[in-house]
């Protein structure tokens, strides 16, 4: 479980630019929940997930993963556990390195050898097998560079090199967002198969309205920092799109329609 626990966080600290945007804030994830985390612009989403990770520190507040108290832990350290795919296709994986060498360096993940071993060639079969699954014909292109391959190819492997380590937390930052419709349908159905497969917690930052109600047992509306609407099981399965909708220009009316 992650907990988040009575958390402050302030931007611009001291100067005229200071901006509080968690006061109090609380979550509980649970283990096994997959939150789709929806939410207007500005509203927290980004910061709370970076309060996971750990490239964000709160002023106040606990962040426990699994009973531990992780709230001092540096990023790195967390990522042994926590598992993240950015918006950007290009962020998960290196693009100067050749397809091979991408999944040797996310197998190696952890490990005490690191990067000295280089590319692992006994493991090449199991990297086929894994690419094989991803129906992109990768598994027969090893030796090309990552470089060269198209924005939903990289994201497909940048899944897969994420969740081939022993993570417990998946962190899906908009990772659809930059994709087009049917990549982003097939990147969509590949996570929700890998999160089940590997019963992995997540959680996943969207505007897809329609991936946020029909993947995942819980769904989350953020604004100004507070979590405004937080529904599970068959409370989330009764979610409709257009109660979200209309949740927004709730929002939007309340904010005097300001961006
Ligand atoms: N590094 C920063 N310095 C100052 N303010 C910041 C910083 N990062 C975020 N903020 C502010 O915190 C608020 C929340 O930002 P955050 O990126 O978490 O929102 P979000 O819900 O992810 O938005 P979006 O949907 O646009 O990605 C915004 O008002 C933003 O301007």
């Amino acid at each position: 479980m992650i907990r988040l626990e009575h958390i402050d966080k302030y931007y611009n600290i001291g100067t005229i630019n200071e901006v509080c945007l968690f006061k109090d804030f609380n979550l509980d994830i649970n283990d096994g929940d997959f939150i789709s985390v929806i939410g207007s612009n500005g509203s927290g989403k980004t910061s709370m997930l970076n309060l996971i990770c750990g490239s964000l520190s709160p002023e106040k507040g606990k962040i426990i993963l699994g009973g531990e108290d992780i709230t001092k832990q540096k990023e790195f350290v967390r990522s042994r556990k926590i598992g993240r795919v950015y918006q950007d296709p290009s962020m998960g994986t290196c693009p100067s390195m050749t397809i091979l060498e991408n999944m040797s360096l996310a197998d190696n993940k952890g490990s005490s050898y690191g990067l000295g071993l280089g590319t692992n060639k006994k493991r090449i079969g199991h990297y086929k097998e894994l690419l094989s699954r991803l129906n992109l014909g990768l598994e027969d292109m090893l030796e090309s560079k990552v470089g060269s391959l198209s924005g939903g190819q990289r994201q497909a492997m940048a899944l897969l090199m994420t969740t081939m380590a022993d993570i417990e937390f998946l962190i899906l930052d908009e990772h659809t967002a930059a994709l087009d419709p049917k990549t982003a349908e097939i990147i969509m159905e590949l996570t929700d198969e890998i999160v089940r497969e590997k019963n992995i917690t997540t959680v996943m930052v969207t505007h897809n309205l329609r991936f946020a109600v029909e993947y995942g047992n819980r769904i989350m509306m953020m604004h100004n920092g507070n979590a405004i609407i937080d529904k599970s099981g068959s409370e989330k399965k009764s979610v409709m799109i257009d109660d979200l909708l209309e949740r927004f220009n709730e929002i939007s009316i309340e904010s005097g329609n300001s961006l």
